[in-house]
């Protein structure tokens, strides 16, 4: 079988294009729409993130507020910095890119964060507000997993989903958006306690792997005609970045979101769509 390609890229392009037609009609009405981020230390990958969500602020018109802070920035750095951008007007939403250097508390700096300005969705209130089923920004990447199956039909109703992996930003949140009315899907969440990990993943309709760990979704793990979905990132023994998915699941999924190319693009064009929405709520007021 040749899994068809979800290709996140080209998904990602075709949202920003339409976020470009939005943020031009708010700015008409003099509404400029800015996403603010927080990046403590020099982590590289991290750098390279934040970099991109600028570039893709530039792509559709979001002014961008960059705030980079040293790896030994103390705790009460960290919060003056978040205190300014929570009361910045020309700040609709911002990111606290994770992960933060160890001396800092994450949950405490993100639960610092006005829930109004959390493009991440990750603040307590809406990952709380998600449970309830009552609006609010939604996580970025379980949103643009969502998104990316539905602009490919992917059908959800009803659909068998495996999650591999109980992160805070993708598996834990991801099962709480698949399961609402309006995607009603059944949604098994594995992590390194499950017993049997095939015996959940080959149940499903779509595996959605996000374990961070390299090569972990092998082709006898899923069933004939799967979608698979490769989101998590771990660097190999060689130091080169891996996906979870390995290349011999491709051979039996009916479809992929490869890794780069899938989910990732989708992340950051839903961080833009959170940013959007903020400032669109905001001038209706
Ligand atoms: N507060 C916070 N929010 C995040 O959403 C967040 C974070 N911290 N920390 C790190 C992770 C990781 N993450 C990615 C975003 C885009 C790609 C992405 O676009 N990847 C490209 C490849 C990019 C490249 O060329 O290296 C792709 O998959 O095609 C990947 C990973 C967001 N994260």
């Amino acid at each position: 079988m040749t899994a068809r390609i979800l290709d996140g890229k080209a998904t990602a392009s075709a949202i920003k294009a339409e976020l470009a037609v939005r943020v031009a009609a708010l700015r008409e009405r003099g509404v400029v729409p800015g996403l603010g981020t927080v990046l403590v230390g020099d982590d590289p990958g991290s750098q390279s993130y934040v970099k991109m969500k600028h570039r893709d602020c530039a792509e559709v018109g979001i002014t961008s507020l960059r705030v980079d802070l040293p790896a030994e920035a103390s705790d009460a750095d960290v919060r003056s910095a978040l205190a300014e951008l929570n009361s910045d007007p020309a700040c609709t939403g911002y990111i606290v890119q994770l992960p933060l250097p160890r001396h800092l508390d994450e949950n405490a700096m993100l639960a610092l964060i006005d829930p109004d300005k959390d493009a991440d969705g990750l603040h307590p209130l809406n990952l709380g507000r998600l449970v309830l089923n009552e609006p609010g920004p939604l996580p970025c990447t379980p949103r643009g997993i969502v998104e990316l199956l539905r602009r490919y039909d992917v059908p959800l109703a009803g659909a068998e989903v495996c999650v591999v992996g109980r992160g805070v930003t993708v598996g834990r949140p991801l099962g709480l958006l698949l399961t609402r009315r309006s995607e009603n899907s059944t949604v098994t969440l594995c992590h390194t306690g499950t017993r049997d990990l095939a015996e959940h993943t080959r149940r499903a309709d779509i595996v959605v792997a996000a374990a961070g760990v390299g090569g972990l979704v092998t082709a006898d793990l899923i069933r004939e005609g799967a979608v698979v979905l490769d989101v998590g990132v771990s660097r190999g023994p060689d130091g080169k970045l891996a996906g979870d998915v390995a290349p011999s699941a491709w051979e039996k999924a009916s479809a992929i979101a490869p890794n780069p190319g899938g989910v990732g693009p989708m992340t950051r064009a839903m961080l833009l769509s959170n940013v959007v929405d903020r400032a669109e709520a905001l001038a209706r007021r």
